[in-house]
């Protein structure tokens, strides 16, 4: 079975290409491939199948030829991964199956586009839209972050995947997060959430951390850095549909920069780095259901 080995700011991805969707690939398979000393070693999985073969994909597709279905390091399914998916539409460049200036994918969180640099398509940054965030009212909107006797009110962000954004003084004082935060309450996440950890670093420029569902501490999450993009922005008084134009965050992460811009009709785009580091064959008999 090939596969290959990616990141975007260092959050590191297993890309399997399953064109014709044979794997059954079960959550141990995805936990083995990611676990760092005995698997390949990464915070999740991107797999590839033609939109066309994959149930949750057909009826959505809308002409994308492409279903990114991505999983967390536990094995568990995730709706969206927003560096997954600039490492996504790389691997479809760097394999050849996609040869113009874009491509849009099917994600659990809908249809995704990536345009890859004009300038070095193979080896640019890439830009993602990631869709309008979506920043519940009511009950759900205002939650709190604990980590030991710390706690900090925080801002409820859906990118299509969940999120907590909390502001704090210090991101040393989200200390080693080797445990999940607690987050009150939480009936606001029924399936769970990543919380975000943010510091402010200048003018339009924020710095963060961040606790994944499903992968515990990574050095970024795309998804996590448009929620932070968007309740920096609002915290600071700027909303692109109410002021009439876009604005730019610089939103640095522990494995780099992503730049995220909010247009005037919501959505937001972020732009960062995608590269493949490793292209190999598994080992026979690592995934359980491998022809
Ligand atoms: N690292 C990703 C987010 C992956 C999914 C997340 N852990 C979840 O469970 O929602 C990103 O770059 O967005």
């Amino acid at each position: 079975m090939p596969f290959l080995k990616g990141h975007g700011t260092e959050n590191d991805f297993v890309i399997i290409p399953d064109h014709d969707g044979r794997l059954d690939l079960t959550a141990g398979d995805v936990a083995r491939l990611c676990d760092r000393r005995a698997g390949v070693g990464a915070d999740g999985v991107l797999r590839a199948v033609r939109a066309a073969v994959h149930p949750e994909a057909a009826q959505e597709a809308d002409g994308a030829q492409w279903f990114m279905d991505y999983r967390n390091a536990d094995g568990s399914v995730a709706e969206m991964c927003g560096n997954g998916l600039r490492v996504f539409a790389r691997y479809l460049r760097h394999a050849g199956l996609v040869r113009g200036p874009e491509v849009t994918v099917v994600t659990r969180a809908g249809l995704r586009r990536a345009r890859f640099d004009e300038r070095d398509p193979e080896r640019g940054p890439v830009t993602v839209t990631m869709g309008a965030a979506h920043l519940p009212d009511g009950a759900a909107a205002s939650v709190t972050v604990a980590v030991g006797a710390r706690d900090w009110p925080a801002h409820h962000v859906d990118m299509g995947n969940p999120h907590a954004v909390a502001f704090v003084d210090d991101l040393a004082h989200a200390g080693p997060l080797r445990e999940a935060p607690v987050v009150r309450p939480a009936a606001a996440y029924p399936q769970g959430t990543n919380v975000e950890f943010v510091v402010d670093r200048g003018e339009r420029h924020v710095a963060l951390r961040v606790h994944e569902r499903g992968s515990g501490e990574t050095r970024s999450c795309g998804t996590g850095a448009c929620a932070v993009m968007v309740a920096a922005a609002r915290r600071d008084g700027r909303d692109p549909a109410v002021d009439g134009r876009p604005v730019t965050y610089a939103v640095d992460v522990p494995g780099g920069r992503l730049e995220i811009t909010e247009a005037v009709d919501g959505t937001v785009s972020m732009t960062g780095p995608a590269v493949i580091v490793a292209e190999g064959t598994l080992a026979p008999g690592l995934l359980t259901s491998e022809d």
